[in-house]
Order: C-alpha cells, then structure tokens, then sequence
C-alpha cells in the first residue's frame, strides 16, 4: 500500500508496519507539503488497524534536514510543527525514527516526538537553529533538556554543532546504532515493542534533571553566551529556552519556547544569518566575467600537491592539504627552515587528530630541500615570502620542473596574479589561493582569477578549497582582491579619526561592541604594524623626514595618516614587540592595555599638525570605518570584481570577523538603507574632500536612484550598470 504523489510517502512494510518516508530532496525539509503529507501518513497509519507499529523515515538515506529554511519570512502555511510532533508522541501505537544522513532542527526534533531512535553509524544530528539566528522552536529546547539534561543539552543548543550517532548514543539521544540498514532495523525493532504502553517513552512527559549548581550553571553560560555571541540575541534566547525547561512544566516551558521564537523569528538578526546560510552556499555556483561557470568547468583531477615555502602561511597549507588525504610534497630550500616545518607541520597535524580522534596524516607528506622534487605533483601552491620578484623566480623554476599541465598557485594577499601569470608559458595554469592565517583553521579562501585563468583552473582551485574545508570563493585580480580592499579605507578612517580626537580605545570599543571579535587597532597590534608598513614603504607612501605641517599628511594629492609609520618608526610593531597602539607586559603577550605613552603622543602629534581634537561618538566610528568600507564594496561590484553581493559578504564573515548576525557588509547596508548610506557618504565627503575612499559610488547612487531594490535583485542592476559602461 502506498500514496505516491505526496511528500510524505506511506507504505506498509513486513505486513503490520506502516512506513512513513519524507520525499523532498535533497535534504527532506520540513516544507508545508511535507508536513502535511506526515499528519497525513500518521493519521492514517494510526487509524489502520492491522497496523502495528510506525517507522519515520528519510528519502535517498537522509532523514531531515530540519525546517524548509526557505519558507521563512514567508506567509507560512500548512500544518505548524509543535501540534504535528505532539501527535506523534500522544500516538497510541509505538513510533520510530529510523535516522540516516542527518537529523538536524525540526528533523531531530520530529525525532524526538517519536517514541524511540535508531541511527544509522554515520548519521549526524544537531539543533544548529542558533546559527539561523532562532532556537529549537518545535519542543526541541523542552524535550532534549528532559532526555540529555540541562548542560548537555545547553552545550548542543547554543552551539548548534553536529553530534555524531555514537555521541548520540552516548548522550541518550537515540536509543540504538546500527551499521545496518537503519530503516530495516527500526521496522524489526517497532513489532519487537508493538502492543506495549508508550506512556514511558513520551520525552514531554519526563521531569527535566536539574542540576545541583543550578543557578551558577545557568549564571556561568550565560555569561560565557553573551560574551561569545558579541551581540547575537539567539544564543542568549536558547540558554533561556533552556532554563525554562528546568524550572517550568512542559506546557509552560512550550509557551515560553514559543515566545522567545517569536522574538528572534522577526528578528532582523535571524533574516541576516539565514541570509548567510543560502550566500555560504551561492559563492559555490561561481562565474566569470567571460561567461565561464562552475557548472561547465571542470575541474582537473589533483591526487598529489606541493607547497613550497615553509613559513607560517606554508606550513597551515601543508597540513590543510594532508587532511584531505592528498599527498603533499613540501619544499623548503634552508635545511634549518625545513627541519623546523617538519617539526612544526607533525605537531599541528597530531594535535588535529588528537582532537578528532583519528591518526595523524604525517606519511601524507614528504619533505624536501630541492625544487626538483614537485616534478610528478598536479598542483603546486606556492608560499614563498610576499615579493614580486621572488615569486617570478619560483614560478618560472616551476614552470621548468613540473609536469605540463601542473596547476600553479600563488598564496599571496595582495600582488598582482596577471602580472606573475604573464610571465609564464602557461598563464591560463596560474591562480591565485589567498589563504587566511592560521591557513588550517581559517575558513575563508579567496581564489583569485585572471583574464587569462582558465575555467579549468579556478575550478579545480575553487574544488580543492571545499576539499580542504574551505568556504571558497571566486573573485578578480586586483589590489587586494576583495577583502584587503575593501579594508585599506576602513584602516584609513580609523587612522584619521585618531587625528580627529578619538582614542585607539574608542574606535576599537564601537567596532567591538557591534560585533567584531576584535577592533581595528587591537587586530593591527595581532598582524603587526610593519606588515602595512612594508606595504606603504613599497607604495612610495612613507616619508620620514615629513615630520610635521600640512604636507606631510598629504599623499599623491590625497589625505594621508602617517600615524603608523611613526609607531613602526619606533620598532611599536604590536604584540610581537610589546608595544603598539596599545602596550603589552611583555613581547607576545595577548592582553592589550592602554598606553599612556600613546595618547601623549596623540596628543602632540594634534598640536604639530594644528589639528584640534574634537569629541567623537560610536555612531560616527560606524559610519565612518563601515560605511567607507561598504562603499568600496560597491566599487568592487562595478568593477566585477566581486559577481554579487554574496561573494563580499561571505568573504568578510568567514575572513575578517564580521558579525554573521549581521550578515556581512552589503546585507548591512541593504538593512540600514542605501538612501541613509549615501546621504552619510556624502556628508562625510563634504567634510574631508581630500579623502577620494568617501566618494560615494556610481553603483550605490545608481542603485538608490533605482528605488533601493531588495539586495537579491542588486545583479540586475550591476548587470545593467556594467553594459552601459
Ligand atoms: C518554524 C521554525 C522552525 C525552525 C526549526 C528548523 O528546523 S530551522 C532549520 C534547521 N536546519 C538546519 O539548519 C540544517 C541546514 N542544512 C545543513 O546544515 C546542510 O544543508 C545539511 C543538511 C547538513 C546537508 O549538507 P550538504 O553539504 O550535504 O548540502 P548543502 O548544505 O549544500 O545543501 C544542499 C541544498 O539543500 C538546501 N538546504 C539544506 N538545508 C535546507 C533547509 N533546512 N531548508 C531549505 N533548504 C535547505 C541548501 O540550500 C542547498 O541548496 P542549493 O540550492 O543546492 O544551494
């Protein structure tokens, strides 16, 4: 027997079993066809008298990957989850979940209305609604704190990370794993318990475990949330979701459960993280500018790589590219520089697997001193330290070992990939892979294209990228790619403003406060000032001898800071040296205190340039940092630089801490309204003239001359934009 043509199909198995299987790929969310067809199924499973015992099931061995996050902020219709899971644990007849693939928000918590759990080894499962900016608002935050107990259930609900079956089966989430056919296995199991009671399987019905240090749990995480969530509402909501579980009864506890959903649902903090969830996944459907895309590019097969440059940069590549089980040579051509990688790569890639609980990929890599030894790899990612010419060289000794065909990567920040590709023989082989330091940890990769890149090449760089873990996206060549860019005029500004009156303190206070781990002047001290330095030094920026007037705070006819230089001139390098814009007890200590020297020294520098300080506000830090920020952005867009507004914002959540419950720099900017950031663009311009970054955009004027549009309609308009050009 079955209804085919529903979502949810209804079959009866092994004679008394009545099989409910979701059918909407790829992940079987809980879209309203889907949770019609399972009020549906059930009721009918339940009426059935020869039927027995129910099993729920996923299609194509994927349970469910929780509610259909696409049918939010729209008219929701069809059946509400709560009344439907309900339903299925007041079921008279016993219920099982049989997981495979995943069981992830509504679809653990359509799990735990069932009666009882069987998963398959590799399933995961997960409450990950805190990442969409809500909470587990279909009973999960009463029913899991019943079952697994508060702290355990805090830990899972705040972070929304994944648990394997076997951590399942160990916090008491599912009651049975199986290397097996889960589903088989739920069926034999349901007629093994058919006809007994299931009053003692409905989770609802359980008291919550409560904790003997109850209030100090509960004042501790919260602590804990709010620090981490720098400004995330939903974190804080769960862990009071959470206590409500404790200390109400079950009805009480959905009726809060309920009201703090309603709250984060209209949140603008849940529209921004879900806004992020479908951006994560776009940037993987790259394109060109030449029309080149990621559905007709094919990547090359790579089955072994080479890194050559062993410095901090090279050595996280190595061991990204040794945990995806790729072989790696690594070149290093100091024989003391090589041993000390070696020693270096083992223990990042021991200490990895420690915490995974699988071996180290340490005989993935061979090392070596000679260049020779990349003949037979099919990628090379070159790493070696950020000069021009050093990077020429290594390139065209590459070209001269490796097999034809071989991929070549520069991991560079900011040189320019064309200029190194054109002096190759086969520029269309070149891309740049612009990792983020540490390159093991950070998730963001940039990888930079040319006009002569192949489709093969970026498609084989943008894949390797997801093989490594890595949210990778496709973005042009030009200074700085897209996110040193769109950061050279929010350094700008937060130097200026220290000209103006405000403190390294206040700056950093506002751009932390609005959700960036660190502000600007606390994570220049992390880099270190002469990285930058170097930088204005090569750009012919930085002038010694222009100690004071006018002149020297101009540059190439335009505002220039030359605060930097002054702190480099006297070695203030940052946390490295013990001193920077803040000062620290010793070199390499991470607290940063204020530093007395540096205001007197601000404020002599106001006099010799007879700057007259001024009392400046957060709002304005904002304005001024981020809004210069997103206008750069827009230029990106214009120049096609970036193919949308997604790629920018991915780019600067995964690489350079921007709050995801804000949803990167563009989404922000659609949030507070393009009319209201021109109108300050403008404001700010007129009041420094000589600062070209707060030039307003042709893009964002365009745009805003367009009625603002909402920013997934932005391509239609920079498509536009471009062909007119
Ligand atoms: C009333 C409010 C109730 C809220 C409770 C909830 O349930 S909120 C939703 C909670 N669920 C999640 O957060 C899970 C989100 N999905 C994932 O984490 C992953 O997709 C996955 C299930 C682990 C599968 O990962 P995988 O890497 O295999 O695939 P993709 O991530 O690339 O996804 C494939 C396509 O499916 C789309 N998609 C995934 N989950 C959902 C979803 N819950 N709703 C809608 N669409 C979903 C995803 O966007 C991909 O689509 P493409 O068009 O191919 O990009």
């Amino acid at each position: 027997m079955c209804d085919k043509g529903s979502m949810a199909q209804y079959t009866r198995v092994s004679g008394f079993v009545g099989l409910i299987t979701l059918q909407n790929p790829p992940v079987n969310a809980l879209s309203a066809a889907v949770r019609q067809g399972i009020v549906d199924m059930v009721e009918r499973a339940l009426s059935d008298p020869i039927v027995k015992s129910v099993v729920i099931c996923g299609q194509n061995g994927n349970f469910c990957g929780g509610a259909d996050i696409k049918e939010f902020g729209t008219n929701m219709s069809g059946p509400p989850l709560v009344p439907m899971i309900d339903a299925i644990e007041a079921a008279n007849k016993p219920v099982v979940a049989a997981i495979e693939g995943s069981a992830l928000g509504g679809g653990l918590e359509l799990a735990l209305g069932c009666h009882y759990r069987i998963a398959h080894s590799k399933a995961r499962l997960g409450l990950p609604e805190v990442t969409l900016g809500l909470l587990p608002a279909a009973g999960g935050t009463q029913r899991l704190s019943r079952l697994i107990g508060v702290p355990a259930a805090l830990n899972l609900i705040t972070t929304g990370i994944h648990v394997t079956a076997a951590q399942a089966l160990q916090l008491g989430i599912v009651d049975q794993v199986t290397d097996h056919n889960a589903v088989e296995v739920a069926v034999t199991f349901s007629l093994s318990v058919a006809g007994q009671s299931m009053d003692a399987r409905r989770i609802s019905t359980y008291p919550c475990p409560l904790p003997s240090d109850f209030d100090a749990l509960f004042e501790g995480v919260m602590q804990k949330v709010r620090q981490s969530a720098r400004g995330a509402i939903a974190p804080v909501a769960c862990v009071q979701a959470v206590r409500a579980a404790a200390t109400l009864p079950y009805t009480k506890g959905m009726e809060r459960e309920q009201e703090l959903m309603a709250t984060l649902f209209t949140s603008g903090q849940a529209r921004a993280q879900q806004y992020c969830f479908f951006a994560q996944r776009a940037v993987g459907r790259w394109r060109m500018p030449s029309g080149a895309r990621w559905e007709t590019s094919k990547p090359m097969p790579v089955h072994k790589a080479a890194v050559i440059g062993l410095g901090t940069m090279g050595r996280g590549i190595t061991v990204a590219l040794a945990q995806t089980g790729l072989s790696v040579v690594a070149v290093e051509t100091q024989e003391k520089q090589l041993m000390e990688a070696k020693q270096a790569v083992s223990g990042m890639l021991e200490r990895g697997a420690k915490r995974h609980g699988v071996a180290p990929m340490l005989d993935r890599i061979s090392y070596s001193q000679n260049i020779q030894a990349v003949a037979e790899v099919d990628l090379v990612i070159e790493a070696v330290f950020e000069d021009m010419a050093l990077k020429t060289e290594v390139f065209q000794q590459l070209s001269a070992v490796c097999k034809p065909g071989t991929l070549l990567c520069t991991n560079t920040s900011a040189l320019d990939v064309d200029k190194l590709a054109s002096e190759m023989p086969n520029p269309e082989l070149v891309v740049g892979m612009h990792f983020f330091a540490p390159a093991h940890v950070m998730k963001l990769l940039e990888v930079v294209y040319g006009p002569r890149s192949s489709p093969q090449a970026v498609a084989t760089a943008m894949q390797l990228g997801k093989k490594m873990g890595k949210v990778s996206v496709a973005v042009g060549n030009c200074r700085g790619f897209v996110g040193n860019r769109m950061l050279m005029p929010y350094l700008q500004q937060a130097f200026f403003l220290l000209e103006e009156g405000a403190t390294p303190e206040l700056v950093d206070r506002a751009l932390e406060e609005f959700g960036f781990p660190m502000g600007v002047f606390r994570m220049s001290d992390l880099s270190g000032l002469d990285i930058g330095w170097r930088v204005r030094k090569r750009d012919e920026l930085v002038e010694p001898d222009m100690a004071s007037g006018q002149s020297a705070r101009i540059r190439q006819g335009s505002r220039y800071s030359p605060l930097g230089d002054l702190l480099c001139e006297q070695g203030r390098f940052g946390q490295k040296t013990g001193q920077g814009w803040y000062r620290y007890d010793k070199p390499g200590s991470r607290v940063a205190r204020s530093d007395p020297w540096l205001h007197s020294f601000l404020v002599e520098y106001r006099a010799r340039h007879g700057l007259v300080p001024r009392s400046i506000d957060h709002q304005e830090v904002l304005e001024r940092c981020l809004y210069a920020l997103i206008n750069e952005g827009f230029r990106i867009l214009e120049d096609g630089i970036a193919a949308g507004p997604e790629d920018i914002d991915v780019i600067y959540v995964f690489g350079y801490g921007w709050p995801r419950h804000r949803g990167g720099p563009m989404f922000y900017a659609s949030m507070v309204g393009l009319a209201k950031i021109l109108e300050r663009l403008e404001h700010y311009q007129q009041a420094h003239p000589d600062v070209p970054y707060l030039q307003p955009s042709s893009l964002l004027r365009r745009l805003v001359a367009s009625d603002s549009p909402p920013i997934h309609r932005w391509r239609e308009v920079i498509k536009k934009y471009q062909s007119q050009l």
